[in-house]
């Protein structure tokens, strides 16, 4: 689903004493089958953005454009409803939000909750269960037995049973060990890769953003300063830095080889990169001396 913002903006307790805005005359346009990161320092108007996107918060002025819906601070609840089924949102810590006795009926509950049949629902439960690199064996078990990784896999599959077409993931990562997380991030990828999920993510971690993203918003105190590719958006170190944004260690290491006669085109953001580009230009120093 391609989504897009209109001079968004969004206050907290508006029309009194206690009014906070939070978004700022935010506009952009991500394309359909996106991967955005949107990143930031803590109170810059992230979480606040992506609850617009699931018309949890509606804007106090301005259009939110999710495919053929449009969400104006006039739009009702009742006219929210099937949006809200199409985005999917991952909070912060999910597990906590677990509550069945069994891991099926918890990933089965937002579907039967929508009407669906309890053995369709179940049946559903079950393939989302494998999506998430869960066994199948755990249905019947409480998810209050799993490890820390494993309940929010469950928390995930609940999200996925409601086949969203947008995912939302505010910091999903959060708390988990780095194998964790990097199993975390790659089913994320795996999802937006081969279900075609358009994914906006909320993070701190600007390696995730260099590995994973194709589009980043860069938001400080409620504007969006950047929006563009990961590419182009952190093409400039020193702009991130004069942003009090970390740069990526690969972007960091290809600056000082920069010192040492490497020539980087584009700028090397993740490991991967670094070495293909080091890779050529060795091949070529090679061929250069022959
Ligand atoms: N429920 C609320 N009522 C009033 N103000 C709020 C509320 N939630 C957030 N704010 C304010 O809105 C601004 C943006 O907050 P938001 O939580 O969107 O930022 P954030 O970038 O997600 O921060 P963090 O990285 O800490 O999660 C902050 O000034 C915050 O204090």
């Amino acid at each position: 689903m391609a989504i897009s913002f209109e001079h968004v903006t969004f206050t907290y307790q508006a029309g009194t004493p206690m009014a906070q805005t939070a978004l700022e005359d935010v506009s952009f346009n991500l394309p359909d089958h996106g991967y955005l990161a949107i990143i930031g320092h803590t109170g810059s108007g992230k979480s606040t953005l992506v609850q617009q996107i699931n018309a949890l918060l509606k804007p106090t002025s301005g259009t939110i454009k999710i495919d053929d819906f449009t969400i104006t601070p006039n739009t009702t609840n009742a006219d929210l409803k099937p949006l809200r089924q199409h985005v999917g949102m991952v909070f912060q810590f999910p597990e906590s939000q677990l509550f069945e006795e069994t891991i099926r009926k918890d990933i089965a509950f937002g579907p039967q909750n929508f009407g669906m049949s309890p053995e369709d629902a179940n049946e559903l439960a079950d393939q989302m269960l494998t999506t998430v690199g869960l066994d199948i064996s755990y249905a019947e078990r409480s998810p209050f037995e799993l490890s820390g990784g494993q309940m929010r896999r469950v928390a995930i599959a609940g999200v996925l049973a409601m086949r969203p077409q947008v995912l939302i993931l505010d910091e999903p990562t959060a708390g988990l060990d780095p194998q964790g997380r990097q199993e975390m991030m790659d089913l994320f990828e795996q999802l937006h890769r081969e279900q075609g999920l358009t994914i906006v993510l909320v993070t701190h971690q600007m390696e995730d953003v260099a590995e994973y993203a194709e589009q980043v918003a860069i938001m400080r105190e409620g504007r969006l300063v950047k929006f563009g590719d990961v590419q182009e958006a952190f093409g400039d170190p020193d702009w991130l830095l004069a942003n009090q944004l970390d740069v990526p260690r690969a972007a960091q290491f290809a600056q000082q080889l920069a010192k040492r006669g490497f020539q980087w085109q584009p700028l090397p953001l993740t490991a991967d990169q670094l070495a293909e580009q080091i890779a050529e230009q060795w091949q070529k120093r090679g061929t250069d001396h022959v």
